[in-house]
């Protein structure tokens, strides 16, 4: 008989909120409870997308996990990192540049980030089919619960907030839905990220930053919220806001892969992470995450059939006959960010070229 009972690990203790006075971003709250029915959903959805034209970011509510099964993810979370060895983390390492993959490990100091330092993060990543990879010893029992919050996101969160977006666009409410099967081929993830303080001598030569200023390149990106600020977003003022902790809710932001499906209609939104608050510095940072992509074989062509976008007007990175499966863009992505050169430009940004679109970074 299957154990009743999970299994036991250290319970995850989030630091405290910060007490400091933070320019925060002002995101709006979707109720997803609210989304049930026809009328909700018509009401929800200007709302999205009124958000992802503006911010590109909103929070989601009522997500259907209390707090304490978010507790326990967070509980779970932590175990790649402080319950597995150094030899089995490298074991496990993803390889990302040959694969366009980051399944498994990203080790420590992967990625650079400015004048020869090197990122003080590390990251495990799942499948939603999480029997596609070995895993450490300690995660193996874990699995279940892995999978059951993938299934959660996927289609308590990501489905929902597609349907909002597909309506925002006067489409089928399931047009995106469709391209987003739980079961299909696609890279669709769960991923466990955890920061660690750096020295003084990193801070000072990375002006603070962490993770520099970068889009995601799925479709969406599911953030459990957590305790420690550092996220930031880069507003259409040029500014950085902060992001701004709010207890069992989630944040949700858009990827290159939606920009594109939506002609530029719902804007890939940049953010990055830097040093917290100093009454968090001295504490790591745990990341709860589920990033979204199409199906691989999608191509990420703008829906032109939208009517939204016939009046808006579609932008266009590349012809459509030349626009990129997801598969293509989110290995060419994998496989050069933080290891390839970037081109200065005159703006301040850095770019490269991936299957023929610029990608720009921000420091
Ligand atoms: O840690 C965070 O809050 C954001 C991380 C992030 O932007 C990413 O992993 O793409
Ligand atoms: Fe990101």
């Amino acid at each position: 008989m299957p154990s009743l009972t999970v299994p036991q690990i250290p319970h995850y203790i989030s630091p405290p909120v910060t007490k400091e006075t933070l320019e925060y971003a002002e995101l709006a709250v979707i109720d997803l409870s609210k989304a049930d029915d026809a009328h909700g959903r018509a009401a929800m959805a200007l709302q999205a997308s009124e958000a992802m034209r503006t911010h590109g970011f909103f929070y989601v509510v009522n997500h259907g996990y209390t707090p304490e099964q978010t507790a326990r993810m967070f509980d779970i979370a932590d175990v790649p990192f402080s319950g597995v060895s150094s030899e089995e983390k490298h074991t496990y390492t993803a390889r990302m540049k040959d694969t366009g993959s980051y399944q498994g490990y990203k080790p420590r100091q992967y990625w650079h980030i400015n004048n020869g330092v090197h990122d003080q993060l590390e990251h495990y990543n799942i499948n939603r089919d999480v029997t596609k990879r070995e895993h450490p010893e300690a995660i193996r029992p874990l699995l279940g619960e892995i999978e059951a919050f993938a299934r959660h996101t996927h289609f308590n969160v990501l489905h929902p907030v597609l349907r909002l977006l597909a309506l925002g666009l006067e489409l089928p409410e399931d047009a995106l839905v469709d391209l987003h099967g739980f079961s299909s081929v696609g890279e669709t993830y769960v991923r466990f990220m955890k920061y660690y303080p750096r020295t003084q001598d990193e801070e000072l030569k990375t002006k603070n930053v962490w993770l520099k200023g970068h889009t995601d390149f799925g479709t969406i990106t599911v953030l459990y919220s957590q305790s420690v600020a550092a996220l930031q977003i880069l507003g259409r003022d040029g500014t950085w806001k902060w992001i701004k902790h709010m207890e069992n809710a989630l944040v949700i932001n858009a990827g290159d892969a939606l920009e594109f499906l939506s002609g530029g209609y719902y804007k890939a939104t940049i953010h990055r992470v830097v040093q917290p608050p100093v009454d968090q510095q001295n504490h790591t940072r745990l990341g709860l995450f589920y990033f979204c992509m199409t199906d691989d074989a999608i191509r990420l062509a703008p829906l032109s059939e939208s009517p939204v976008l016939q009046r808006a007007g579609i932008i266009r990175r590349v012809e459509d006959v030349d626009a990129p499966t997801m598969e293509a863009w989110r290995k060419g992505r994998t496989s050069a960010y933080g290891q390839s050169a970037l081109k200065a430009t005159y703006e301040g940004t850095e770019e490269e070229l991936i299957n023929g679109v610029v990608v720009k970074h921000y420091n």
